[in-house]
């Protein structure tokens, strides 16, 4: 409700015990009556040179600041979004308030990503009769793992496989369906198992910014080759931050960042996907043990740290070509992917 509620333009109130902060994301709010100030992701504040003074001890925690005289929405959105920053350059100076209560605050910004939506908000002096109440409690139990069931499976030959089975699963808590694909047959090794995160550039589009496409269908080759083997695809667009925010990091690239900056300048992190999805899907295809099809470390620890065992990791090497020579680079010298 809240993230529907945000991505309306209608406001939320985030309650925590006996505060509540009443917010209008930046990016769909109608206008700016009632505001009194900006919460900016902590990232996203250290490029307009602000820090919040009441968390200096935690440089994670969103800032806080107070509304400008001259506020207008395009103002709104330019501290909002970084990809303006060329265009818009005159910004500031910022006066930062105290931030009264951290937890809410950070729920909101997890809403915004949750979202799809810049992590930038108008806070509100007053809550209507219409705001949407969520707590920092809800948004932290909101994991896309919960209630996670199997709705659906078939035959569904594919070029790597004839033979292939879809199972789709449904969570109660997101609309996107996580989707497995099995091929071979069922022994008592671990499967091949790919976990491949949603890139409709990469997957559809055949985008040559990234390596998904041919990892995606290499993995497919991989998997129809070993004895029985699992895809998941996991709705996980941009790493976790959604589409039109990784296609915001991509226009920040343009600009010259990598994809590491590029997110961190957005407000995210440099990897916002929990793991803890696939492995609960793996569980309800009944498998404890796999061999991860993956050159990211990370992966394998998520699976492991959510109760799957990796026996064996194989890596998945795609040539790089001139438009993702420096994007494969940089995910080896700064996001630990093996060589
Ligand atoms: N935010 C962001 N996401 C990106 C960018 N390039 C690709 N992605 C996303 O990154 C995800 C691809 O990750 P994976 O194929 O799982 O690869 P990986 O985490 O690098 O690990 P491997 O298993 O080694 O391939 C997809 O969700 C893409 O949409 C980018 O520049 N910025
Ligand atoms: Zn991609």
């Amino acid at each position: 409700m809240a993230i529907d509620a945000l991505r309306r333009g209608w406001p939320v109130t985030v309650v925590d015990v006996d505060k509540a902060l009443t917010v209008l994301a930046v990016e769909t709010a109608q206008d700016i009556s009632g505001t009194h100030a900006i919460l900016l992701s902590a990232s996203r504040a250290a490029t307009l040179k602000l820090s919040n003074q009441s968390a200096a001890a935690d440089g994670d925690l969103p800032v806080l600041i107070k509304a400008p005289f001259d506020l207008d929405l395009r103002l709104a959105l330019a501290v909002a979004d970084p990809s303006l920053d060329l265009a818009y350059p005159m910004k500031g100076p910022f006066a930062a308030l105290p931030l009264d209560d951290g937890p809410s605050a950070t729920a909101a910004i997890e809403l915004a990503r949750l979202a799809g939506l810049l992590p930038a908000f108008l806070v509100l002096a007053d809550a209507d009769e219409n705001t949407v109440n969520v707590s920092p409690q809800d948004v932290i139990a909101f994991d896309d793992s919960g209630a996670l069931r199997i709705a659906a499976r078939a035959k569904l030959p594919v070029a790597a496989n004839a033979d292939a089975e879809i199972v789709a699963f449904r969570t109660v808590v997101d609309a996107s369906d996580h989707v497995a694909l099995l091929m071979g047959t069922r022994d008592t090794s671990p499967p091949v198992v790919r976990l491949h995160s949603e890139c409709l550039t990469g997957d559809v589009l055949g985008s040559l910014k990234c390596d998904c496409g041919p990892q995606l269908h290499e993995a497919l080759q991989q998997i129809s080759d070993a004895s029985w083997g699992i895809l998941l695809y996991l709705r996980q667009e941009g790493r976790g931050i959604g589409l039109i925010n990784k296609l915001r990091a991509y226009a920040l690239q343009d600009q010259g960042f990598d994809t590491v900056d590029a997110n961190t300048r957005l407000g995210f992190a440099i990897d916002a996907r929990d793991f803890s999805v696939a492995a609960r899907m793996l569980e309800l295809l009944g498998v404890e043990r796999v061999r991860l099809l993956t050159n990211n470390p990370e992966k394998v620890d998520g699976l492991q740290k959510a109760g799957i065992a990796v026996t064996e990791r194989l890596p998945l090497q795609i040539a790089a070509n001139p438009h993702n020579a420096h994007y494969l680079e940089t995910k080896k010298s700064r996001t630990g992917h093996a060589l």
